[in-house]
């Protein structure tokens, strides 16, 4: 049998007597001579994880001077608009290149339409222009999806007998990109998997004159316990009724996601998602080899928190096990990866140098 990236092995010989303890094995390859000295490590390492890889997201609420703690989530504020110009500032010095915004809305402003979403001045509107005006350098990336806005906690239009909605729900996300644009996002990053929403997005910015807003396609988007400490944070465990299984992915399934990322790029997309991260990291792999678009991973807010957790108990490594795990998305080809640990993987690159 010939095994690829290994040379034929010979058949061993046939015992002859005591075997001789002392005598070395007539090995030609030694992989671990490679792996001899640091040096030697850091010339032949195939992945590097730089602080442009880093796609930092946030929550934002109402209110001014002031963060609150997400309790799901330790290490991890909601920020208010200030907090987060001055937290883009500190980003964009650290060289981290894009923030991506999700808002905790006011549970009184919640409907079952998710009307706010529409709102020019709503949380995330404000933090755009905020942000545009005072940190231009930094990209930013919007989330299009009515979870935050509505009473149910549902990402799309829920009709009376419980369906979500698609096309009714398409209609008002296309409407709530185009507020996003106007406000200043940079990247559209549709996340309620809804059919047909990328190119109903694609040619209303382009009618609208958005002809640069790109979008950020979650195309692979499972249904996953992972979530839970994001709920959190953006107010809406509390709501949801339900779950999402009629419009997030199977987790048992993968080649769906090849489906659903061609169909997201014959509908214009120029960047694909594939959430969350770790647990998926065969999915970041196939569609990055498949289609070759610049492809990017969410670290979800379980993952972080599970890793967070852990470190505080003292059961593990808590650096070590960050940067392992994104460079896990690196070497799965990923182009880049939204994680809530950016600020301090930036800060770590920086110390290094
Ligand atoms: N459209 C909502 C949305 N956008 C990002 C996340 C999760 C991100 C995270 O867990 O960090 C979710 C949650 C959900 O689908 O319920
Ligand atoms: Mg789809």
């Amino acid at each position: 049998m010939t095994i690829p990236f290994a040379r034929p092995r010979p058949a061993f010989p046939e015992p002859s007597g005591r075997p001789d303890v002392s005598s070395k094995l007539d090995l030609v390859q030694r992989p671990r001579r490679n792996r001899k000295a640091g040096w030697a490590r850091e010339l032949l390492r195939e992945n590097t994880l730089t602080v442009a890889d880093l796609i930092w997201p946030i929550f934002v609420m109402d209110g001014s001077e002031a963060r609150t703690p997400v309790g799901s989530m330790p290490g991890v504020d909601r920020l208010t608009v200030d907090e987060a110009v001055r937290e883009a500032a500190r980003a964009a010095a650290l060289g981290i290149p894009a923030i991506a915004l999700f808002p905790y809305t006011d549970p009184e402003l919640r409907t079952a339409d998710g009307r706010e979403a529409l709102n020019r001045d709503n949380l995330v509107c404000r933090t755009l222009r905020a942000i545009k005006n005072e940190v231009p350098e930094i990209g930013l990336i919007t989330d299009v999806a009515l979870d935050p806005y509505t009473s149910h906690g549902h990402d799309g239009l829920l009709s009376s007998d419980g369906r979500i909605l698609n096309d009714e729900t398409v209609a008002v996300l296309v409407e709530q990109a185009l507020v996003q644009a106007d406000a200043g996002a940079d990247i559209i990053a549709p996340s309620d998997m809804m059919d047909g929403r990328v190119g109903a997005i694609r040619r209303a910015l382009d009618a609208s004159g958005h002809l640069d807003a790109q979008i950020l396609a979650y195309s692979a988007k499972y249904a996953s316990a992972f979530y839970g400490p994001f709920r959190d944070a953006v107010g809406s465990s509390g709501c949801l009724k339900g779950d999402k299984l009629t419009y997030q992915m199977d987790p048992a399934n993968g080649m769906e996601a090849l489906r659903e990322a061609a169909l997201d790029i014959e509908e214009g997309a120029d960047m694909l998602m594939v959430k969350p991260g770790l647990p998926y990291l065969d999915i970041v792999y196939r569609l990055k080899e498949a289609f070759g678009l610049p492809t990017f991973a969410y670290q979800v807010s379980g993952e972080y928190a599970m890793i967070e957790a852990a470190a505080r108990n003292g059961w593990l490594d808590g650096e070590k096990a960050m940067m392992e795990s994104l460079m896990a998305f690196k070497r799965a080809g990923a182009d880049g990866i939204l994680t809530y640990f950016a600020p301090r993987v930036a800060e770590k690159l920086a110390r290094k140098g």
